[in-house]
């Protein structure tokens, strides 16, 4: 390819210069001679052909023209589409108003310098958390000057793409305040924090505890003396460790703590502590505030200072206890309100939907780049064609890239209904309806795990699909791996959640008969039934039918949960009996989560509007989806005795089928994702195709090539290369 080198003289001076050299220093005496000469004479050559090529490459601001010039080497590709990408746009974005938000969003942060990540994985720490706030501050005053709506802050924040303290402030603080705060509280609180006149955190996870909420150690202690809280780490184990913002950034803490009122310990309960001084940001008296540390991967996470926290008797007005559900009044006495405890989880729905979308969006980028690079890679041959093979057209490559891609759809799916679970969920508490709330904590846990931990091992499963490419941070894909990986521990570790999603497995099986089982998990009221009814799968085109497919997620869930619970009802009923079974608890709330996925995508399909030109590649996403999960989880479905190895086997040729139904689409399935060149940051999963250009060309940008020798060369590699280790320019 012409990568447009005669763009700029100078450099194709240089490129000839060292081409000359090259020729030269091989063209002398015998062979050791001539190696000899290739060393020196070709090192020598090469430093200056290639420091003539440096300077013009730095004086010369032409020389990646080449870069500009407009290609698209999957042009191909889309032609092959069977469908509008335009239309599965808007259905992704979640429709027209709010693709076009999107759009103008992704626009804004794009064209800003300021909001430019190009170096962040080569910034030290103390750089990157710099620019991270520098860009916090930024969007703040980009939403003000433009006077954006709550929606399209949100959307301009996303495309800033860069974990950062105004997450937990918005995310986690202010939440929190307006679920356990009082009306008064919240009037004081939410007006300092809508406009950041203060900036808070979430300091819940202590050095020693994290997911044992009530083995929390920091205590909150009241002393009617002076109408105040003593907040007090009385253990090392008890410093609060890993609140986001908490270390550089916030002003104010909300402190979960342990409440002690005349000596009594009334378990957990949330305090507003000011950590910051507001006027210069020093810590407070007796507050010891701290950034934990450099965390996994380049960039990454390292954008945000989770922070440690220690407070020395550190006093607070008593109004500063949040107190919608529990007071304590001047003189000491500790009340429970008599607003129901289940005013909360609305919001804990309204955080786990957004996680689930999130999970959509990230492995929707991870496949952009994946599917996008191996329609653009080519490796081997075949000898019935001319040229290397797109590697896209290996099966093994398809059989895990289209599944992921899937499952990307899937999780969209998904996040629609939970948005419309969320509205639900806020009508029924208004009403004071807590019926279904046992169901809807179950369900949202479930697919916060299984959708945070298959996007996390789907990112690298992406990364290793595109080769060696894939492992440079030019990829976009380990800083995106890296960034999301902590998916799985935030807001509830997944095996915690899948055990409380068992849990409640075991209740409603339990309380068949006497309760109806509701939601996703009415299919337990056919237990029975589901126990004894085998697949009747004959053919693999049977397997695109979506109530063979849902009967086959219901009974493989519906058994296995009915299994583990047999195998409890035998035991003791301890404790001691529940942890022996801990693994196949998980694996059946694992089953049920999965069925969740695969009811909704298939009731979103039957039930809402869908235009009619994306319906047959959505229904293609969804089959693929739920066979996939068939196959991998083969083990399960032919344990429980619902499936035949014969039916696993036509599942896996039914499969096949779909993946050469997706394979002309395939380009077009990730475009319609619409995540713009900036938002991806990857050379690889570019819309252009132009992958080695970019890759080249981002190679210059790497700091070891500021000079072109490197520094410690006279040192360290000198020494070593003249033999002259104990020499005086030696440092070694
Ligand atoms: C990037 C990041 C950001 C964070 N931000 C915040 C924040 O803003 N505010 C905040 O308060 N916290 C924050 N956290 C902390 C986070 O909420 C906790 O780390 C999380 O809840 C997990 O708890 P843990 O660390 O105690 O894990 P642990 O519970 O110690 O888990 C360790 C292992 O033990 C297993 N395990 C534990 N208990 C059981 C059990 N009963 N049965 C079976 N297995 C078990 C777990 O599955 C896991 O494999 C953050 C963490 C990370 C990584």
């Amino acid at each position: 390819m012409c990568y447009g080198f005669v763009a700029c003289s100078c450099l194709h001076k240089a490129t000839l210069a060292l081409r000359c050299q090259e020729t030269r220093s091989t063209s002398g005496g015998g062979e050791e001679r001539r190696g000899e000469e290739r060393t020196s004479g070709c090192t020598h050559a090469r430093t200056h052909a290639f420091g003539a090529l440096w300077s013009c490459h730095l004086r010369c601001q032409s020389f990646f023209q080449f870069a500009v010039m407009a290609v698209d080497h999957l042009s191909g590709e889309r032609a092959t589409a069977q469908f509008d990408v335009e239309v599965m746009k808007v259905y992704l974005a979640g429709g027209q108003r709010e693709h076009e938000i999107a759009t103008r969003m992704a626009q804004l942060v794009a064209s800003d310098p300021i909001f430019s990540k190009e170096d962040r994985v080569r910034l030290a720490r103390k750089d990157l958390y710099k620019a991270s706030i520098r860009k916090a501050g930024h969007a703040w005053k980009t939403i003000l000057e433009k006077g954006l709506s709550e929606e399209e802050s949100m959307k301009l924040r996303h495309f800033v793409d860069e974990p950062t303290f105004t997450d937990l402030h918005w995310g986690m603080f202010i939440p929190a305040i307006k679920g356990q705060g009082t009306e008064e509280q919240q009037h004081k609180w939410l007006s300092l924090a809508y406009k950041m006149s203060i900036i808070g955190c979430y300091a819940q996870t202590e050095l020693g505890h994290g997911s044992n909420v009530q083995g929390l150690e920091t205590t909150a202690t009241f002393d009617p003396a002076t109408d105040e809280f003593v907040m007090h780490s009385p253990t090392l184990t008890s410093t609060k460790w890993w609140p986001g913002g908490l270390g550089k950034a916030s002003t104010h803490a909300l402190v979960y703590a342990r409440l002690i009122t005349d000596n009594k310990d009334h378990g957990i309960h949330a305090f507003i502590v000011q950590i910051r001084s507001l006027e210069d940001h020093v810590p407070l008296p007796n507050v010891t505030v701290g950034d934990i540390g450099v965390k996994f991967g380049n960039g990454g996470y390292n954008t945000m200072d989770n922070g440690f926290l220690r407070f020395d008797h550190v006093r607070i007005p008593r109004e500063n206890m949040l107190m919608r559900l529990a007071t304590v009044t001047k003189d000491g006495k500790y009340e429970r309100s008599d607003k129901p405890r289940q005013l909360g989880y609305g919001a804990m729905v309204f955080v786990r939907q957004g996680i689930v979308i999130d999970a959509s969006n990230y492995l929707s980028r991870a496949v952009t780049i994946a599917v996008r690079y191996s329609a653009v890679r080519r490796q081997f041959g075949n000898k019935d064609e001319p040229g290397e093979l797109q590697v896209i057209e290996y099966r093994t490559q398809q059989s895990k890239l289209f599944p992921l891609l899937a499952t990307a759809y899937a999780y969209r799916a998904v996040g629609f209904w939970m948005k419309w679970l969320y509205a639900d969920v806020m009508e029924r508490l208004k009403n004071n309806d807590f019926s279904t709330l046992p169901e809807v904590h179950a369900c949202t846990a479930g697919l916060k795990s299984i959708a945070t931990s298959v996007t996390a091992d789907g990112i690298e499963e992406c990364r290793k699909l595109c080769g060696g490419h894939g492992y440079l941070c030019a990829s976009g894909l380990p800083e995106l791996y890296a960034v999301y990986v902590p998916a799985c521990t935030y807001e509830g570790d997944n095996t915690i959640l899948l055990l409380q999603v068992a849990r409640f497995l075991l209740k409603t099986l339990s309380q068949i008969g006497k309760v109806k089982p509701v939601g996703t998990a009415a299919y337990l009221g056919n237990v029975k039934q589901l126990s004894t009814q085998n697949c009747k799968v004959s053919q693999g085109h049977e397997w695109s039918n979506p109530s063979i497919l849902l009967e086959a997620f219901e009974a493989r869930s519906a058994r296995q949960a009915a299994a583990v619970a047999l195998r409890l009802a035998r035991g003791s009923g301890s404790e001691a009996d529940f942890q022996e079974n801990t693994p196949e608890l998980v694996e059946s709330a694992r089953a049920h989560c999965q069925l969740i996925v695969v009811s909704k995508f298939i009731e979103h399909l039957q039930t809402e509007t869908i235009p009619e030109g994306i319906k047959e590649q959505l229904m293609l996403m969804c089959n693929t989806y739920a066979l996939s999960q068939i196959v991998e989880n083969a083990g399960d479905f032919l344990a429980t005795g619902y499936l035949t190895g014969k039916q696993i086997a036509l599942a896996k040729d039914e499969l096949k089928h779909l993946f050469d139904k997706i394979r002309p689409n395939a380009v077009a399935l990730v475009d319609a994702f619409d995540h713009t060149d900036d938002y991806l940051g990857s050379a690889l999963g570019r819309y252009d195709g132009d992958v080695y250009t970019h890759l080249y060309k981002g190679a210059f940008k790497e700091s070891l090539n500021d000079t072109v020798v490197v520094d410690g060369y006279e040192e360290y590699l000198k020494p070593l290369l003249t033999q002259n280790l104990w020499g005086p320019q030696s440092k070694l």
